[in-house]
């Protein structure tokens, strides 16, 4: 991926990640579609809740620099950044509900760390779902593993929704698949051989985990994926989506995200596997 800063009007430097080939080659940059890639945020609902836009608006939307995070203490790490997105006249009239919902962005060497929150700032409860909608780059994904889901009731998407418990061990993948994974424990490993690395997600107020992979056929229906892009990817998101959460008033909810990528040992069986899911 290649990287380059340009000044923006305010005289703000902005970083533009660019990568040439893969997915985002053909990802649409046009708002108000969503970026195929990155890591979108679902609110006020994921997936279709009856609302116009699937996914919910806010991955759709341009956001702020958020000046004032409290009562988030305001970050002085120079690799954090915070967001705001506040609702607008037109998107009250399809989500009647006035909210502020923030997101702290914090880049460590090895870790990637996301808290949202979302703020009631109307003056009747609402209710949301959401999702960080995370795309990972793997090498292949018929190699990947998924650890931490087993036994778990799921919602799977391409049988109607219906409610399914999984059997077995870990999680691969040999065909589509798109399911939502129910009262998951706080940390799922990803483990790719080939690149020798293990992604670590640790999730805190998201008890829910999407899983997704279009495959080949699906993937050819998309046109913003690349018929190929299926093969590198795989997307995990943390959710909030069978238990809605409510909020009264001034009340505000936060979740907490960090994916982080542990040493290649644990490829090679030297990490106990139970030490990444529950150390
Ligand atoms: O195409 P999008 O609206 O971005 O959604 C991409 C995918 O997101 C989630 O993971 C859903 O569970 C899938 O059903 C959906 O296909």
């Amino acid at each position: 991926m290649s990287w380059s800063v340009v000044n923006d009007g305010d005289g703000l430097p902005r970083i533009i990640l660019t990568e040439p080939a893969g997915s985002s080659a053909v990802a649409s940059t046009k708002s108000p579609k969503p970026i195929r890639g990155g890591i979108p945020i679902c609110f006020p609902q994921f997936d279709n809740l009856g609302y116009p836009e699937r996914h919910g608006f806010a991955r759709n939307r341009l956001w702020e620099l958020d000046t004032c995070p409290s009562p988030l203490p305001r970050s002085n790490n120079h690799s954090s950044v915070d967001l705001i997105l506040k609702s607008t006249d037109e998107d009250l009239k399809t989500w009647p509900h006035s909210f502020e919902l923030r997101l702290r962005v914090i880049l460590h060497p090895s870790k990637l760390t996301l808290i949202p929150r979302v703020r009631n700032t109307g003056s009747k409860d609402f209710s949301f779902t959401f999702a960080i909608q995370n795309y990972l780059s793997m090498s292949d994904v018929s190699e990947i593993r998924v650890e931490g889901l087993e036994m778990l009731d799921y919602f799977d998407i391409l049988e109607n929704g219906e409610r399914f418990t999984e059997q077995g061990d870990a999680l691969t993948f040999d065909g589509e698949v798109d399911r939502v994974y129910l009262r998951t424990p706080a940390k799922i490993a990803i483990i790719d051989h080939e690149k020798k690395r293990t992604l670590v997600l640790r999730k805190e107020c998201l008890p829910d985990a999407g899983v997704w992979n279009p495959w080949n056929k699906k993937a050819k229906a998309l046109p913003d994926f690349g018929d190929e892009d299926y093969k590198a990817m795989l997307c995990i998101n943390s959710a909030v989506t069978e238990t809605p959460v409510v909020l009264k008033p001034l009340e505000e909810w936060r979740g907490c995200q960090e994916l982080s990528i542990v040493s290649s040992s644990y490829c090679s069986g030297q990490l106990d596997p139970r030490i990444v899911l529950h150390g």
